[in-house]
């Protein structure tokens, strides 16, 4: 899919802005603090209904604002064209619409607009807690199995329950609650299946991506489920029920799975610098993009904050080309735009400037 138009209302420091990007290359250039990175951020909350710099909307809300708003319109991978909206307001109410239909369902709005991100916090990827790699897998998976969203939201929820169980002190054993324990082993395999497969799937196209990027080394991935290997869901839990009766949660299962990174079989980021864990991670969001477009046939839209602060020029230069190969849309920020000198090449790009919120065309 590509955007056509973005149009942001009272978004952090911009207070209208209407943007017409490239359907190819977008380049975003201006001062630390002029607003370049909000415009990303809006862009990347049609495609996952939230920021990624803070988990409070309302700090997004122009200060002595009620509500911020983003319009798009683009065409779908079929070409069809689209209109999406959405507002937040600082009552934290969210509403969304598609095509003119009204919605609060936020899975209806990111289902559409398949958005990814690298930024100069993007090493947590490898080095942060296994709650981005879930994050990262589950964004593959919810693009592309069409359950995975309800059964990831129904493990949460049976999960919510059985940890509320553990610190009530119920004895889990007892048959009223087996019913619960049973459906959350059976939504917890069905969950774990979709990530193996996934991570399968995955594994041979980060091989031949790494390979480019970081030849010096063998970055191997793997996917480790949350529990012991060989052990099914329910054993895992049966052997671990008196350590969680006593600590009052549930320490094995899906919610603690995780994507592991190893170098010559030593974990990556004992061996990698910053600037090679960068790589290890444009190379696996590449690799997922890829896969992305393989599994559904679509593109995606993909942003690249600061990229003159994350990767050196060769490399830059490589992760864009990449992208582009896939088709995918682009949309860059940079200080300056010699930090950007090779997009000369490209021919399909747009060049806009901000300054204190306003948006220009170049
Ligand atoms: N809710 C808000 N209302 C108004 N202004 C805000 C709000 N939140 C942040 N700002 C201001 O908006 C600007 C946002 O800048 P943004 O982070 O997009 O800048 P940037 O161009 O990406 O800068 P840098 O290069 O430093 O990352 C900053 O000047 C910030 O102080």
């Amino acid at each position: 899919m590509k955007l056509d138009k973005v149009q942001l209302t009272h978004f952090r420091n911009i207070s209208s802005a209407t943007l017409l990007p490239s359907r190819s290359l977008t380049v975003i250039t201006g001062k630390n603090g002029s607003g370049k990175s909000s415009l990303l951020e809006a862009i990347f909350y049609l495609g996952f209904g939230r920021s990624f710099r803070t988990a409070k909307h309302r700090s997004v809300i122009q200060h002595e604002q009620p509500a911020f708003s983003i319009f798009a319109q683009g065409t779908n991978d079929n070409e069809a064209t689209f209109k999406v909206g959405m507002e937040r307001r600082n009552t934290d109410q969210f509403t969304c619409s598609i095509d003119g239909e009204h919605s609060h369902r936020l899975a209806d709005l990111v289902s559409l607009i398949p958005v990814q991100l690298f930024t100069p916090q993007s090493t947590d990827l490898v080095i942060g807690s296994p709650a981005e790699r879930r994050k990262f897998m589950d964004w593959g998976l919810f693009h592309v199995e069409q359950s995975f969203h309800g059964l990831h939201a129904a493990y949460t929820k049976l999960l919510k329950q059985r940890n509320a169980l553990l610190k009530q002190n119920a004895t889990l054993k007892e048959p009223q609650h087996n019913y619960w324990q049973e459906q959350l082993v059976v939504v917890g395999e069905k969950l774990d299946l979709q990530r193996q497969r996934y991570m399968e799937a995955l594994k041979p196209v980060f091989n031949a991506i790494s390979s480019e990027f970081l030849p010096e080394f063998s970055v191997e991935i793997s996917y480790y489920k949350g529990w012991e290997k060989e052990a099914s869901l329910a054993e895992a839990l049966d052997k671990k029920y008196e350590y969680d009766f006593r600590v009052g949660h549930t320490s094995s299962g899906p919610h603690k799975a995780d994507v592991r990174f190893k170098v010559n079989g030593i974990n990556a980021q004992e061996i990698l610098s910053r600037g090679q864990l960068r790589m290890a991670v444009a190379a696996l969001q590449l690799a997922q993009t890829a896969l992305f477009s393989k599994q559904t046939n679509r593109k995606s839209i993909f942003l690249l904050d600061d990229v003159g602060a994350e990767l050196d020029i060769d490399k830059r230069e490589r992760f864009i080309d990449g992208l582009l190969a896939m088709d995918t849309q682009i949309f860059v920020t940079a200080i300056e735009s010699q930090q950007l000198e090779f997009v000369d090449k490209y021919n399909d790009k747009k060049m806009f400037h901000v300054e204190h919120g306003h948006v220009t065309e170049e």
